[in-house]
């Protein structure tokens, strides 16, 4: 039997680089276990900070150390490695801009090539938190207020800025959040609790993204559910997280130990029914594809379920909630990557 090449892609210009690299190190491992290495044969390619890629032993190397290559400067961001043409169905493993946006799934659409996940569309709305908080405010999904802002408005002259403070204050109350608009794992988001330090998070989230958002705070547990599928969805069994910290930061997120998965969450069946529910429509939504894992707000005092936001490239590892949320559901991690690996076949099918 002919194997299909798999080319992983991992990296990224994006502030989620490191975390791609382990996620594609989970993705690989999972190729690699029997039941897939007679279907499938991985083709590397890393693409560094620098967007520049490399392919064969070098990318072969950092996907075993998963330590990210130093940049390699003057290197042609569109000299693409030779064994780019060998690849029969792509896995982009990136997460945030410049690979969970809409980009990488624009190069591969032109290529026509099938490739794992959202296209252009459904990565772009779901990558954009004021894109996707409009498509989700379109499909009647409840959200917490938020105010959306330019890095021109931020960066403008000293007599607007405190203009756009004092809307945000009349808006929203502290603490808010200050978020770039693409981006993830928490990077460049702070939590703020009075006015210096609102200045200072809009500051900084615009030195990551020209679109930023500010969201009313909320206090509530986090709840997240997993989809697989393209236009027949499934949502799998949902999960919460717990931690001590402020909020459910970077180094919350990847340090061993600092976050705790309750799979299934101990919630009332009911919530969990309507979580489910929630996290089809967000999809729907974004027009959304292979997989996503939609993060929810549970104000246990009322009862009510606030959509958070969609992952259109959810963290990969094997202790990652997305495959273990599939695991509680049923599907073991290798079975997963196969089944995504299927459902980007169907769809580029289907589209032809
Ligand atoms: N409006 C809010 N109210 C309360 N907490 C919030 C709010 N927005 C974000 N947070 C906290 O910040 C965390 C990160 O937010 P969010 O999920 O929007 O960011 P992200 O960078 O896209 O994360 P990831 O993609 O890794 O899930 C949340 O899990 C939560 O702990
Ligand atoms: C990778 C990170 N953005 C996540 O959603 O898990
Ligand atoms: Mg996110
Ligand atoms: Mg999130």
């Amino acid at each position: 039997m002919t194997k299909l090449r798999v080319g992983l892609l991992f990296g990224g210009r994006s502030g989620e680089h490191e975390v791609s690299i382990s996620s594609a190190q989970a993705i690989a491992q999972a190729l690699s276990v029997e039941e897939n290495t007679h279907k499938y044969e991985i083709l590397p390619f890393y693409i560094q900070k620098n967007g520049c890629w490399l392919g064969g032993e070098a990318a072969q190397q950092i996907l075993e150390t998963g330590i990210p290559q130093l940049e390699i400067p003057n290197l042609n961001p569109w000299r693409l490695p030779d064994q780019v043409t060998e690849v029969d169905v792509w896995i982009p493993i990136l997460h945030g801009p410049n690979g969970e946006d809409g980009t990488i799934q624009g190069l591969l659409t032109l290529m026509q090539v099938p490739f794992v996940g959202s296209g252009v569309l459904g990565s772009a709305v779901g990558m954009d938190k004021i894109a996707m908080k409009i498509a989700f405010e379109q499909a009647g999904l409840p959200q917490v207020k938020y105010k959306a802002l330019t890095r021109a408005q931020v960066w403008s002259n000293p007599c607007v800025f405190p203009k756009l403070c004092d809307e945000i204050e009349s808006a929203l109350d502290y603490p808010c959040f200050v978020k770039p608009a693409n981006l993830g794992s928490s990077v460049g988001i702070a939590k703020v609790r009075s006015r210096s330090e609102l200045e200072t998070a809009l500051d900084n989230a615009a030195t990551y993204d020209r679109r930023i958002i500010v969201e009313a705070g909320v206090v509530a547990r986090e709840v997240e559910c997993a989809v697989l599928g393209n236009d027949q969805t499934k949502a799998s069994i949902v999960g919460e997280i717990t931690f001590n910290s402020d909020f459910y930061d970077y180094e919350t997120k990847y340090t061993l130990g600092k976050a705790d998965l309750l799979i299934p969450a101990p919630i009332p069946d009911a919530v969990s029914r309507k979580i489910q529910d929630m996290a089809l429509q967000a999809f729907a939504a974004v027009d959304a594809a292979g997989l996503a894992r939609v993060d929810f707000f549970f104000v246990e005092a009322t009862g009510e379920v606030l959509i958070n936001e969609i992952n259109t490239f959810p963290g990969f590892t094997a202790t990652s909630m997305y495959p273990q949320l599939w695991a509680y559901s049923g599907i073991p991690f290798a079975e997963l990557v196969d089944r995504l690996i299927q459902l980007a076949l169907e769809r580029y099918t289907v589209k032809e």
